[in-house]
């Protein structure tokens, strides 16, 4: 498996110290609130599990999984809904969690989800932002890393649904998708 890996970007000690960052942020900006997590399957499994340990708070954890790559190294432009969280949002403070914001698209879909369903407030932790590859004008409010335009796998990311057990985030040989 790491024989795929062109370079090494982020390894486990330094998304750590990003969870933990990012964990203070939103502990500090939460106190009151309870919000609801919304872990965005299947990429932000692991960012979900090493992010939620740094906050310090009394939060609702919910998942929900959409899909866009089907896979594959671009985003096919639609967004399935595969599975719905049951819980009602309405008025709540919502925190979405993703493993990468890329073309946006996800991310203004969950977005535009949630605002119909009437949530009070909605942010986004992320442990990556592509920001050159956004096609919607939108913004994570909690960032771990901005990554170039390329494509990465591990910790999460998944080509082909391979790599997501990778314990750090590396740049994929573009050979194995161009074979
Ligand atoms: O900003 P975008 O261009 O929309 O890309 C970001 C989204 O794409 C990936 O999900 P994917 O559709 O691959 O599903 P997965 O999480 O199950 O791999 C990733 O996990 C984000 O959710
Ligand atoms: O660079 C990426 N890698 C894996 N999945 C992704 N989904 C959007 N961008 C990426
Ligand atoms: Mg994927």
């Amino acid at each position: 498996m790491d024989n795929d890996i062109e370079e090494i970007l982020f390894d486990q000690a330094s998304i750590h110290e990003a969870a933990h960052r990012l964990g203070q942020q939103i502990t500090k900006e939460y106190t009151d609130s309870r919000p609801i997590v919304l872990s965005v399957l299947k990429g932000a499994y692991l960012w979900t599990a090493d992010l939620l340990r740094e906050v310090e708070l009394q939060v609702e954890l919910e998942f929900i999984k959409i899909s866009s790559y089907h896979g594959g190294v671009e985003s096919t432009n639609e967004i399935s809904l595969v599975t719905d969280i049951h819980s009602n949002v309405k008025n709540r403070d919502v925190i979405i969690l993703e493993d990468i914001v890329d073309t946006g698209q996800s991310l203004q879909f969950m977005k535009e989800l949630l605002q119909e369903r009437g949530a009070n407030s909605i942010k986004v932790a992320t442990l990556l932002d592509k920001k050159e590859g956004r096609k919607v004008d939108i913004k994570a409010d909690y960032v771990g890393f901005d990554v170039r335009n390329e494509f990465v796998v591990g910790y999460g990311l998944d080509y082909k649904e391979l790599y997501r057990n990778l314990p750090y985030v590396g740049i994929l040989k573009p050979q194995i998708y161009e074979q």
